[in-house]
């Protein structure tokens, strides 16, 4: 009863999420003389999976934390605006250590030439299935076939370091089509942010651009959970978890591909069968950053240590954030990740339990003998309900018509965020620019009448999964290239 009570706060357009693709989207609605809307945000905070969280005297990144490519990237051309320190990874700077402790790099190094000779043949692969419109295939398959055959823990880490590392799921679930999209983007290397003001500083600097602290039209509204959303042909609502409801002649969805998937927010009427099969159809990665602090530092002075220890990596890949450019000297952190589904395991255990489980990996590393952390850190992505995951990956078989299906609007609803960016999705900068893109969906749409129309995808239907047989032919030329 008190909630009908409540008035319904009505703006032109309203956004769902404050993270980058929300913030950008607003910031695009407002450098173009659209400030009636309003953003809202679950949490109190802005930034989403841009996130810091002090630990161990410093404050650290808990999400995203490099820039990814430096090459035609707008993060960067920001990070470089608002002088976010940090430095290019250098992933040649690793060591390997197996069960026993032994530093096993030198024995890695053939396999390191194996592994590129698939990758090379990978890419050739890549290449003809994109120019002949050939059936996509996963990873996996495509690195068997390059003569990538994985059966010792050496080689199983440096596999893991190459894929899972970088999409936070297995090779056997991961697109050779789709990885890899755009190489020469990923270019220039990875920017892995240090600066004490965060990564999320970005974010932070984009809204200041449009939004006072204290907003007089209230247009960021923190703590806000939207749980329903109806939408029509004329307009959307959105009513959050505390009974406020919010109505726009248009509505843009910014939360991650982990919560549609989970049904914490209900539409009215139901999304369309073809959008829920694609909202379905996308994978959400996991990858989780531990953070431990240490007393002192009794670990190699690389910047990625490797653990090889078993043929199912786990703890397997270390940075070594002691190193002078990271933090002061004597902070003594060391960073493990952990992907896939030990995220699961891990989030859902103590954090007790998942320090002993690290501790044995170091101690068969580095000895008996070394120090206990002094404190650890497990952020909770894929449990937290405002994320359920890291980021999106691609999954096999999704084509363009895919991407555009999951960003098409339905009625006055649209579809932002890092999933759907067809180019870049998984990656902060995905985000960034879908949020550009949406808000000028809605911009052409309001003003010249160019709405965006979900008709061609729907018309196109999804992409059928080829079969055995069709893939097999496909592959002749790429297996026996002499021959045919
Ligand atoms: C551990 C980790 C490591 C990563 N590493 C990198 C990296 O190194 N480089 C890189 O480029 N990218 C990385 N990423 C991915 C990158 O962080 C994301 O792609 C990007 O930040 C997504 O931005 P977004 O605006 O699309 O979504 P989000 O940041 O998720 O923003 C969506 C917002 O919606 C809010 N929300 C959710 N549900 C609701 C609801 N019901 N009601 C109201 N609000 C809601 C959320 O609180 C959130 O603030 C990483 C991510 C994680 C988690």
């Amino acid at each position: 009863k008190q909630l009908s009570k409540r008035s319904t706060e009505e703006r032109k357009i309203v956004i769902v999420g404050a993270g980058i693709a929300g913030i950008a989207a607003a910031k695009t609605l407002h450098e173009n003389g659209v400030d009636d809307f309003v953003i809202l945000e679950g949490s109190d905070r802005i930034g989403g999976r841009m996130r810091q969280a002090e630990f161990g005297g410093v404050k650290v990144e808990i999400g995203a934390n490099w820039v990814q490519g430096l090459h035609d990237n707008p993060i960067w051309d920001l990070a470089q605006k608002y002088n976010i320190s940090g430095k290019i990874s250098d992933y040649d700077d690793v060591v390997i250590r197996n069960k026993t402790g032994n530093d096993v790099t030198d024995q890695a190094e053939e396999a390191w030439e194996r592994l590129g000779t698939a990758q090379e043949y990978l890419g050739e692969w890549r290449e003809r299935i994109r120019e002949e419109k050939l059936p996509d295939v996963s990873l996996r398959v495509a690195l068997k076939l390059g003569g990538w055959r994985p059966k010792t823990p050496l080689e199983k880490v440096i596999e893991y370091f190459d894929y899972e590392f970088e999409y936070a799921d297995a090779p056997e679930v991961t697109s050779l089509n789709n990885t890899g999209m755009n190489e020469e983007d990923f270019t220039g290397g990875e920017y892995f942010v240090t600066d004490q003001r965060g990564f999320g500083h970005i974010v932070d600097r984009l809204s200041d651009e449009f939004l006072s602290p204290n907003d007089a039209r209230r247009r960021l509204q923190l703590n806000k959970v939207v749980r329903t959303v109806n939408w029509t042909d004329t307009d959307v609502t959105f009513t959050t978890t505390d009974g406020s409801t919010y109505r726009g002649e248009y509505g843009l969805m910014t939360v991650s591909i982990g919560v549609l998937e989970n049904d914490v927010i209900d539409f009215i009427p139901d999304l369309p069968a073809w959008k829920v099969e694609e909202i379905y159809q996308f994978r959400m990665g996991q990858y989780c950053k531990i953070f431990l602090k240490f007393p002192n530092k009794f670990w190699d002075d690389n910047e990625y240590i490797l653990y090889a220890g078993s043929l199912r990596p786990q703890y397997a890949v270390w940075q070594n954030l002691e190193l002078p450019w990271t933090f002061p000297n004597g902070t003594n952190i060391l960073l493990v990740t952990a992907i896939a589904d030990d995220v699961q395991r891990i989030e859902l255990q103590s954090d007790e339990a998942t320090k002993q489980e690290i501790m044995t990996v170091l101690r068969n590393m580095y000895g008996n003998n070394i120090s206990e952390p002094e404190s650890i850190l497990v952020p909770r992505w894929l449990t937290n309900p405002l994320f359920f995951g890291a980021y999106s990956n691609w999954p096999i078989h999704v084509t363009a018509q895919d991407f555009e299906k999951l960003a098409a609007p339905v009625g006055r609803l649209y579809f932002g965020g890092e999933a759907t960016h067809p180019r870049y999705n998984g990656y902060v900068h995905g985000g960034y620019l879908s949020g550009i893109d949406q808000a000028n969906a809605i911009l052409s749409c309001m003003r010249k009448g160019i709405c965006k129309s979900n008709q061609t995808a729907v018309n196109q239907g999804t992409s059928a999964a080829p079969t055995l047989s069709s893939l097999l032919l496909a592959m002749i030329p790429v297996i026996f290239p002499v021959y045919v």
